[in-house]
């Protein structure tokens, strides 16, 4: 059983408007989900787009954080997303440990990170990809492809469309994805999603 992205939006709406369930919780069970499957590690990078899919990478990164956890937060863009900003907010209580990614040379320190630590979290974008990946945000992602030891995204691959599994430009290539509420039509049969797990949100079913 797979959804499409409309069917997954349909999903959230009804959480948040029908049963009153914010956002901030659904991205929070979605974080510990996520934390859960994937603590058995040192060191991590996470890094972050500017939508909720960035949301949940700096909410898993606080988890990590909070249970001893060597953490490189990377944000790249502008966060756009009420609840990333609120996320990042209490991250920045913290650690200092978070760097903004404006620009190519930003591109070095992240470089470092990935190769130094043994798992990169990819939470650059999730099903609300609508179009090619380019620019800053495609140098990113081929650095994660190029230095990575080992990649986990969150929800899907950033990169690949959430309906059809094409990729836009540029992807990322994982070795697990941590796929949230349930996997996505584009993820069926896609190597590039390596290993999945479906990730409890606590959004009722429709
Ligand atoms: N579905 C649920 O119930 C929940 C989903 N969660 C997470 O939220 C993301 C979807 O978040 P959204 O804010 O809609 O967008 P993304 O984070 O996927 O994308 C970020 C941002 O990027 C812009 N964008 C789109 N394409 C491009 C591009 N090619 N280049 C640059 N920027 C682009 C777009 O405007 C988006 O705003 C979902 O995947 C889950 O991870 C919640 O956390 C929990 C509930
Ligand atoms: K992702």
């Amino acid at each position: 059983m797979s959804l499409s992205r409309e069917e997954m939006f349909k999903i959230d709406r009804n959480a948040t408007e029908v049963h009153k369930i914010r956002p901030i919780i659904l991205m929070e069970n979605a974080a510990l989900g996520i934390f859960n499957e994937i603590n058995k590690y040192d060191s991590y990078t996470v890094i972050c787009g500017e939508g909720n899919n960035g949301g949940d990478g700096v909410a898993v990164a606080r988890h990590l954080l909070l249970n001893g956890r060597e953490v490189d937060t990377f944000v790249v863009g502008d966060a756009k997303s009420e609840e990333l900003r609120e996320n990042l907010e209490i991250l920045e209580t913290l650690t200092t440990n978070i760097f903004k990614i404006k620009n190519v040379e930003d591109i070095e320190k992240l470089i470092d990170s990935l190769e130094v630590n043994e798992v990169s979290l990819d939470c650059i974008f999730g099903i609300g990809l609508s179009r090619k990946v380019e620019g800053l945000f495609k140098e990113v992602v081929k650095a994660i492809n190029e230095h990575s030891n080992y990649t986990i995204s969150i929800d899907i691959p950033s990169g690949i469309d959430a309906n059809t599994g094409e990729v836009l430009g540029e992807a990322v290539f994982a070795n697990e994805t941590m796929t949230i509420y349930e996997e996505k039509d584009g993820m069926v049969d896609n190597v590039i999603c390596g290993k999945i797990t479906n990730i409890y949100l606590g959004a009722p079913k429709i």
